[in-house]
């Protein structure tokens, strides 16, 4: 991770109504998040939390209802369309879990990836659909199709195709979901070289428990609203000479600790486990306390 400290992705307080007949779902309910440049970020939650709703108002292939969401300096809520689809094109790049949505069948590995800088008015495309097939380990495979090709080689190319256009953020919904966990390992270490050395920004959305321990941030979300927050401790670099045993290693297995999000209001959302834990879930008031550099949360009782 190369964070740069400048905001990549901005969202508050995002808002996303999905109407269907007279029935309205409220897949995204305030959300606020803050993404880095240079950040590799991954998203969790239980199925129905909004993760994909999320990733797609990210991507630009859906708008949102209400709230703020600016990325790369771009308003969401406010571009036109044509503003939209050269957004969609040129800023953010998409991997889809499922192949067949990332890859055109008919075309070769590397007419795929070709096919947006050809749509984006792009010269030299050949060099660089090559140079990019390179970098994905696949100029083996460039005559190949979709079919001759095996799940996670077609993941390569579907990452391949989102790099075409060079965007700043990468999305991917689920790119582990349907490989095996040794391809999966080898799915996040492409995501993490990309990240490392073209300081490209990722956004992750999975359910891979395995994968969401290896990213450096991992945000969850519950009822479409960031719920907590994980972040790693050590450093890649540092784990992997523990695992060598090149620096002293403390035996140590829980590298992500918990954080609580406080939204732009002062809002703090406390998991409901602690709650429980001290007795005060639905009992709607709790004690707080200021000591020092402290905030000490009590049952009223005590
Ligand atoms: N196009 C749509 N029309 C109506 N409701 C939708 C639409 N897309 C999503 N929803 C609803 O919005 C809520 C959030 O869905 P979303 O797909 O974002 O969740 P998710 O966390 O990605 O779930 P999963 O992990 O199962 O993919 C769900 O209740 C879902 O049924």
């Amino acid at each position: 991770m190369n964070n740069s400290g400048e905001e990549i992705i901005s969202c508050e307080n995002l808002v996303k109504i999905y109407k269907t007949n007279d029935i309205e779902v409220l897949a995204l309910q305030g959300l606020d998040l803050t993404i880095m440049e240079g950040e590799l970020t991954a998203i969790i939650g239980n199925s129905g939390s909004g993760k994909s709703t999320f990733l797609n108002m990210l991507g630009g292939l859906d708008r949102p209802t209400a709230g703020r969401l600016v990325v790369c300096g771009k308003d969401l809520l406010k571009l036109t369309e044509s503003q939209l689809e050269k957004y969609k094109l040129e800023t953010v790049g998409f991997v889809w879990q499922n192949n067949a949505r990332n890859l055109i069948p008919y075309l070769t590995a590397l007419e795929n990836i070709e096919l947006p800088m050809i749509l984006s008015k792009r010269s030299q495309r050949k060099d660089h659909a090559l140079e990019i097939l390179e970098l994905m380990g696949m100029s083996h495979r460039k005559n190949n199709k979709l079919h001759q090709l095996s799940g996670g080689e077609q993941q390569r190319i579907a990452i391949g195709i989102a790099l075409a256009n060079n965007p700043k953020l990468l999305l991917a919904d689920e790119p582990t979901g349907s490989v095996d966990s040794r391809t999966a390992d080898k799915i996040l270490d492409i995501f993490r070289e990309i990240n490392k050395n073209l300081g490209i920004t990722i956004v992750i959305v999975t359910h891979d428990r395995q994968l969401s321990r290896k990213v450096e941030r991992v945000i969850a979300i519950r009822d479409g609203r960031t719920s907590s927050e994980f972040i790693k401790m050590k450093s890649y670099t540092e784990e992997f000479a523990n695992l060598k045993g090149e620096i002293g290693g403390d035996g140590k297995r829980d590298e992500q600790v918990e954080l609580a999000v406080v939204d732009r209001a002062g809002r703090l959302q406390i998991p409901k486990e602690y709650l429980e834990a001290i007795g005060v879930l639905g009992k709607g008031k709790v004690r707080v306390e200021l000591e020092n550099d402290k905030i000490t949360i009590y049952s009223p009782e005590n």
